[in-house]
C-alpha cells in the first residue's frame, strides 16, 4: 500500500471529548441509586401489603432489572468518548501521489426492482463512480438479489449515461454526484445542463418505463451485446433460482468517456441462486460480490454501500485513506473505517426516529476499539475478511479462491460453514452488527470518520408500518447474536474485554427493551383504574429515589441528543424518546416473539427488503409530521390497546384521587401512576388523533381500534378480578 515519508503532516487526529468526566461523575452518582431500587423492590416482595402488590413488585422487578442491564451497557458508550478529524489535504504528501493510492472495489446490494426502483440504485452507483480518486483504480459492483433484467437494463444505460455524467462533474467540480439530488437543487442552468438534465430524464424515462411494463421493450435495446445479456432471461429464470449472470459494462482498459478520460470499472451481478440452497441474503451478496471481485481487481479496499444511499461528498475515499493509509495508525490493526449513515428527507420533527441518532451518532465515537458495521458507508481493508490480523492468511484458501466458484455461485455447506470465519458473516438476519462484532472479537480495530459533511446519503423509511417491520427484522437479528454461543456478554467479553462487550451486548438485547416498556405501559395503568397503589408515596424517601432514577436518566437521554448536534433539537428529542416507547410495545416485543418462534423451530424469517418507493399522499402526510397507521396489524393493535390504557386511567385516577381527597383519605399513593399515566397519554396524542379525530388514509383503522378497545377491556376485566 502507500509508501510513507518520514515527518509527513498529520492525516489524523483524535482527541477525548470534556463531557467524559461528567459522564463517569453522573455514572458513579447513578449507579448507587440502581441498588436502592432493588434493595425496595425485594423488601416490597418480602412483605407486601396485599397479593395485588406482591403480583405487581413481581412483574417490576424484571422489569426494571432490563432497564438496569440497558443502562449500565449504555455507559459503556459514554466513558471515553472521542473525535476524530482527518486532514485530506495532507493526504498527497504523505501518500507520494494519487499514484500510490491503494485501488478500491465498490459494492452495491439491491434486492428487488419494485421496492428499490432501478433508477435509485442507478443514482447510488453513478455517485460514486464520480468519485474524486484515481479512475483506473476504482470499481463498482453491483449485487442484484431480485436477480431482474431491469436492473441490468438500467445498468446498461447508466454505463452510457455515465460517460457524459462524469466529465459533467469533474469539470464543474460538483459536490452532489448523482444526478437526482444534483438536478433537484440546481433547477435551471446553462445549455450544458440542461443538455444533460434532459439525457438523465430520457434515460429515466425509460428506465421507468420498462419497470412499469415489467420487461425491456425491444426499441430499447440498442446493440447486439446487450440484446445478448438480457436474453439470459429465459421463463426459467427467477429470483430464487437461476444461473449467474457477470456483465462487464464498462471496463477500465477499453472505456472512455466523452472527454477521452478512463472510466472506472462497473460490473453487474446477478449471483447463482438455487430454490434449496439457502442463500444468505445480504451477507451471501457481499460475498459473491467479494469472490468476484478477486478475479477482476482485487483492490486492497472494498467500500459496501446500501443501494438506497448516495455519496455526497466525492471526498470521502481520501478521508477514509487518511487512517486506512496513515503510517501512524497501527495498520496491521486497523480493518475498517466507518461513516455514519445520515439520511436526507426527513421531515422537521424527525417523527419516526429516522435518524436513529444513538447506534448511527452518538454510541459510535464512544466504543472502546472503535464502531460497529452499520452496513453501508464503510471502507474495508479487504485483508480484515479473511481472518485474523495476526493469523497468516494462506495465498489460496480454496473454498474463496475465484477460481472455486467463477461466476460468483453460491456454493452450499462448506462456503456457509467457511463464513463463520470468513467475509461478511452469516447467521444472524443483522449481518452488518455480526460482522463487526466478529472483526473486532478477532482483534480488528475500526475508525468512525464523522466530518461535517455527510459522506453519505441514505432514505429512511416514512411509513411508521415499514419503521416497524425494519426494526422488528433488526431485533429478531440481534436476539440471533445475544443468544448464540457467540454472546457478547460471554465471548465478547472474554474476546474484546469488558467495555467493548458491554457495548456489543446493548445492541444484542435491545430488543429486551420491550419487557420494561411493555410492563409500564400497562402495569401501573391498569392497577391505577382499580385505585391500587404500586409505587412509593409522594412522603416517602423512596419516592424521591423513583423522581431521580427517571429524570435522570431523562436528562442524561436529553444531553447525550442534543451534544450530539446534527438537528439535535429538544422536539426531536421528544420524538426520538415516543419512538422508543412505541417500538417497545411493538417492533421489539414482536421481534422478540418471534425469535422465539424460530428458535424453537416453529418459524422461519427472511430478510424483508424496505420499500424505497413513496406514495405522493404518504409523503404529503409525512412532510407535515402526521403518524402514518393505514393499515391493520397486530402491532398497531397494542400500540392503540396502550394508548387506551393510558387514557382510561388518567381519568379514572385522577377521579379516584378527588374522591378521597374531599373524603379526607390521601391520594399519595397514587401520584407516581397519574403522573405516568399522563405521561403515557401526552406520548399517545398521535394515536388517540389517527383513532378519534382523523379521517384520512393514514387513521388507523376501525378495525383496530375496536380490537384494542377489546383487549384493553379484557386486560381491565382480567385485573379487576385479580
Ligand atoms: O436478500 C437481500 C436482502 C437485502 N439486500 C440489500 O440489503 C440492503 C439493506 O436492505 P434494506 O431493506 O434497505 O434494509 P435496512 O433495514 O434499511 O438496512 C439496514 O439494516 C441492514 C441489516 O438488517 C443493513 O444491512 C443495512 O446496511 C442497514 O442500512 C439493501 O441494499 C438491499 O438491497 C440484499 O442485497 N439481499
Ligand atoms: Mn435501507
Amino acid at each position: 500500500m502507500a509508501s510513507a515519508t518520514t515527518n509527513h503532516p498529520p492525516l489524523n487526529s483524535s482527541k477525548l471529548l470534556r463531557r467524559a468526566v461528567l459522564n463517569r461523575a453522573f455514572a458513579l452518582t447513578y449507579a448507587c441509586a440502581i441498588p436502592a431500587l432493588f434493595y425496595h423492590h425485594v423488601k416490597t416482595l418480602l412483605h407486601p401489603s396485599t397479593a395485588a402488590n406482591a403480583i405487581a413488585a413481581l412483574l417490576l422487578l424484571p422489569a426494571d432489572a432490563v432497564l438496569a442491564f440497558m443502562w449500565i451497557t449504555a455507559q459503556s458508550f459514554l466513558l471515553y468518548p472521542i473525535r476524530n478529524e482527518e486532514f485530506p489535504e495532507n493526504l498527497e504528501k504523505v501518500v507520494r501521489g494519487t499514484g500510490s493510492f491503494p485501488a478500491l472495489d465498490v459494492f452495491i446490494c439491491t434486492a428487488d426492482p419494485y421496492k428499490e426502483p432501478p433508477i435509485g440504485v442507478v443514482n447510488t452507483a453513478l455517485s460514486v463512480m464520480a468519485y474524486e480518486y484515481p479512475t483506473e483504480k476504482l470499481s463498482v459492483y453491483v449485487s442484484d438479489d431480485g436477480g431482474s433484467e431491469l436492473t441490468l437494463f438500467a445498468f446498461m444505460e447508466a454505463a452510457r449515461f455515465a460517460g457524459h455524467w462524469l466529465p459533467f462533474c469533474r469539470e464543474r467540480n460538483l459536490m452532489e454526484r448523482n444526478p437526482e439530488a444534483y438536478f433537484a437543487s440546481n433547477h435551471c442552468g446553462g445549455t450544458e445542463i440542461n443538455k444533460i438534465k434532459m439525457m438523465y430524464e430520457s434515460m429515466k424515462v425509460r428506465v421507468e418505463h420498462a419497470v412499469e411494463r415489467g420487461k425491456v421493450g425491444e426499441e430499447y435495446i440498442i446493440g447486439d451485446r446487450e440484446r445478448q445479456a438480457l436474453g439470459k432471461w429465459k421463463d426459467d429464470f427467477t429470483r430464487q433460482n437461476n444461473a449467474a449472470v457477470v456483465e462487464v459494462l464498462l471496463d477500465t482498459s477499453r472505456d472512455r468517456d466523452n472527454a477521452g478520460h478512463v472510466m472506472p470499472n462497473l460490473v453487474y451481478l446477478s449471483r447463482e441462486k438455487s430454490n434449496n440452497v439457502p442463500h444468505h441474503f445480504k451477507a451471501g451478496a457481499l460475498n459473491a460480490l467479494l469472490r468476484v471481485s478477486a478475479v477482476m481487481t482485487n483492490a486492497a479496499i472494498i467500500l459496501t454501500l446500501d443501494c438506497d444511499m448516495c455519496s455526497n461528498d466525492p471526498e470521502a475515499p481520501r478521508r477514509a485513506l487518511c487512517y486506512l493509509a496513515d503510517p501512524l495508525t497501527n495498520q496491521s490493526q486497523l480493518g475498517y473505517v466507518q461513516f455514519p449513515q445520515r439520511f436526507q428527507g426527513i421531515n422537521e420533527g424527525d417523527i419516526y426516529c429516522g435518524d436513529f441518532k444513538y447506534p448511527y451518532h452518538i454510541n459510535p465515537p464512544g466504543m472502546k476499539n472503535g464502531p460497529s458495521y452499520v452496513g453501508s458507508g464503510c471502507f474495508f481493508r479487504r485483508r480484515s475478511l479473511f481472518g485474523a490480523p495476526s493469523a497468516i492468511v494462506p495465498l489460496e484458501i480454496p473454498e474463496l479462491s475465484p477460481e472455486h466458484c467463477p461466476k460468483g455461485s453460491i456454493r452450499t455447506e462448506r462456503t456457509s460453514v467457511l463464513a463463520q470465519k470468513v467475509g461478511f458473516r452469516y447467521g444472524s438476519l443483522v449481518e452488518d452488527y455480526y460482522t463487526g462484532y466478529k472483526l473486532q472479537c478477532e482483534g480488528w480495530r475500526s475508525i468512525f470518520c464523522h466530518p461535517k459533511r455527510a459522506a453519505f446519503l441514505g432514505d429512511a423509511p416514512i411509513c411508521l408500518i415499514d419503521v416497524l417491520n425494519q426494526n422488528k427484522r433488526w431485533a429478531i437479528g440481534l436476539l440471533e447474536v445475544g443468544f448464540s454461543k457467540f454472546s457478547p456478554v460471554t465471548y465478547g467479553v472474554r474476546s474484546m474485554g469488558l467495555l467493548m462487550g458491554l457495548s456489543y451486548a446493548h445492541y444484542a438485547f435491545w430488543p429486551m427493551w420491550s419487557v420494561p416498556i411493555t410492563v409500564y405501559a400497562f402495569l401501573p395503568q391498569i392497577a391505577l383504574i382499580n385505585g391500587l397503589s404500586i409505587f412509593p408515596k409522594v412522603s416517602e424517601p423512596w419516592f424521591l429515589l423513583y423522581i431521580f432514577l427517571f429524570l435522570g436518566a431523562y436528562a442524561q437521554d436529553l444531553a447525550n441528543f442534543v451534544l450530539a448536534g446534527h438537528n439535535g433539537t429538544l422536539r426531536r428529542w421528544w420524538n426520538d424518546q415516543r419512538m422508543y416507547l412505541i417500538r417497545g410495545v411493538t417492533s421489539y416485543a414482536s421481534g422478540t416473539i418471534e425469535y422465539t418462534l424460530k428458535s424453537l423451530g416453529v418459524a422461519a424469517h427472511g430478510f424483508s427488503v424496505t420499500s424505497k418507493v413513496l406514495d405522493d399522499e404518504q409523503s404529503r402526510r409525512y412532510e407535515q409530521g402526521v403518524f402514518e397507521f393505514g393499515v391493520v396489524s397486530p402491532m398497531f393493535m397494542v400500540l392503540a390497546a396502550a394508548a387506551i390504557i393510558n387514557l382510561v386511567s388518567l381519568v379514572r385516577g385522577l377521579m379516584v384521587a378527588i374522591v378521597r381527597r374531599s373524603g379526607g383519605c390521601d391520594a399519595e399513593g397514587l401520584v407516581l401512576q397519574i403522573l405516568l399515566a399522563g405521561f403515557g397519554v401526552v406520548n399517545g396524542w398521535p394515536i388517540y388523533e389517527a383513532m378519534f379525530i382523523r379521517s384520512d388514509k393514514g387513521r388507523i383503522p376501525t378495525k383496530v381500534t375496536l380490537v384494542s378497545a377489546f383487549v384493553a377491556s379484557l386486560l381491565y376485566t382480567a385485573a379487576s378480578l385479580a
